[in-house]
């Protein structure tokens, strides 16, 4: 079976080839990017100029005990290369995100990032977008009208808990909706949907966002490539 924390490590190993001086990074949430920015931090204690923007609070405190110098959208307006994990990866480089609850300032420092790049372990590459259940992120009134309307798409949306049992609210402070929909056939025409729904804040189909994924396999780390059009 495959060693999916050795995986993980070692496409955050290779991570580091797209790190250069002086850049600013977009640091991403979940265990994937913990090891990411462990790894910053050796090479930041060894010299490495570079700043960065966290995507949650969890990774803002990793950062800071590594001694990442941290910044925010006051202080820049464009990333250099924004680092990140995933829930699924397809294809062509489409991915759900959000398992971490983080998904809205992923979205929001990938998309202000020249290059986004998705580390991932071997069980995340799938042939369609789905099984894993989709995190749509609602304000908290009147979220039970948006998993109603989202009950409409065919899906049985589930309110996700914290470890009391109380509603997990984000670092935004809104409520997410995990939604299983086992395969998703259009994922930009699902996108278009849920972007038009009043209440859902953002949802975690990052589809035109990833330039680089990298996956972890046994020993190696496959690089999958995109070209991105200029301008996004
Ligand atoms: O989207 C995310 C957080 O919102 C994470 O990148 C995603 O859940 C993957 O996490 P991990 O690296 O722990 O497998």
């Amino acid at each position: 079976m495959a060693d999916l924390e050795k995986e993980k490590e070692s496409a955050a190993r290779k991570s580091l080839e797209w790190v250069r001086d002086g850049m600013v990074l977009g640091l991403g949430t979940g265990s994937t990017a913990a090891y990411v920015i462990r790894l910053l931090g050796l090479r930041v204690r060894e010299g490495l100029r570079i700043r960065a923007v966290p995507t949650s609070a969890s990774t803002e405190a990793l950062a800071r005990a590594e001694g990442i110098p941290l910044v925010t959208f006051a202080d820049v307006k464009e990333l250099d290369v924004a680092i990140d994990g995933a829930d699924e990866v397809d294809p062509s480089l489409r991915l759900i995100k959000g398992g971490g609850g983080a998904l809205l300032r992923e979205k929001i420092v990938a998309a202000a990032a020249r290059q986004v790049l998705i580390l991932t372990d071997s069980s995340k590459p799938r042939e369609s977008l789905g099984r894993f259940p989709l995190p749509v992120e609602v304000v908290r009134f009147g979220w039970e009208l948006v998993a109603e309307r989202l009950s409409r798409l065919g899906v049985t949306p589930r309110l996700r808990r914290g470890r009391e049992g109380t509603p997990f609210v984000t670092d935004e402070g809104h409520y997410l909706l995990d939604c299983p929909f086992g395969t998703i056939a259009d994922p930009e025409a699902l996108a278009r949907t849920l972007d038009a729904m009043p209440g859902v804040v953002e949802h975690g189909l990052f589809l035109d966002l990833a330039d680089v994924v990298l996956v972890g396999r046994g020993e190696s780390v496959e690089v999958r490539e995109r070209g991105r059009e200029p301008g996004r």
